[in-house]
């Protein structure tokens, strides 16, 4: 059984408090065990009150490497882009912030194994690979379609993968790129990040249903060898 502890807030404000000083410790910690940082943080809307809250804390910032857990293949200005908001907040204090998208692949699968690659320049695995979740129980980009499986199933070496959701999503219908099962469960901590009640009761519902699962978030949390902390505010 997946070991999950939900930690819940009054409100979306003291969750970003609470997550922010949690991600604070894991940079600190990391920094002080090995002299660097990589952190693979999620897009999305949720996330941000948590970014700007992190942005707030004196931290040695050129020590850190910050990823997209996933990506849209749209250019960087592009209001859709994930690194675009990582990179607004965590450039101008100094972090690496590392693209994984570079424009220009022929398509989707093409720009998986170039983003694969330059993964692979890094220092795997993550100090934290922090996840958000969507109503469809997608997570990072592994959503319900062709290359679900592949995403799940991919070999331990095998860090991104170009993801074509079927049905495409609202408000952002492109491919994407995303990291595979086998690199989110390479890191030292997992963090999720949701609101509402109905993500609750669909996170549970995957937490539940384990293996059995058809949710993506359900597949990758069936896998998980140590606890994972679910943050969720109304
Ligand atoms: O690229 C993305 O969209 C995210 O990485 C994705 O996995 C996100 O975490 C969920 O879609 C939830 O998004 P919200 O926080 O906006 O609900």
């Amino acid at each position: 059984m997946i070991e999950v502890e939900f930690w819940d807030y009054d409100d979306v404000d003291e969750m970003a408090d609470a997550v922010a000083g949690d991600i604070a410790f894991i940079i600190e910690s990391a920094i002080d065990a090995r002299g660097e940082c990589l952190l693979a943080f999620p897009g999305g809307s949720t996330p941000k009150p948590v970014y700007e809250k992190l942005a707030e804390k004196k931290l040695p910032w050129k020590r850190v490497t910050i990823i997209p857990g996933d990506e849209r293949l749209v250019p960087v200005d592009d209001e859709r882009s994930n690194i675009k908001g990582i990179a607004q907040t965590f450039l101008p204090l100094g972090a690496r912030v590392y693209p994984i998208y570079a424009e220009g692949a022929e398509d989707y699968v093409m720009a998986g194994h170039a983003a694969d690659a330059r993964l692979k320049s890094l220092k795997w695995p993550p100090d934290l690979v922090w996840l958000g979740m969507g109503t469809d129980g997608h997570t990072a980009s592994l959503f319900p379609g062709p290359d679900l499986d592949d995403a799940m199933d991919a070999p331990k070496g095998k860090l991104v993968m170009g993801i074509k959701p079927d049905p495409m999503p609202e408000g952002a219908a492109v491919e994407r790129l995303s990291l595979t099962r086998s690199a989110i469960l390479q890191a030292r901590t997992i963090i999720i990040t949701i609101t509402g009640q109905e993500k609750r009761e669909i996170l549970e519902g995957a937490i539940e249903d384990g293996q059995s699962s058809k949710l993506p978030i359900g597949r990758v949390l069936a896998e998980t060898e140590f606890p994972i902390d679910v943050h969720w505010a109304p």
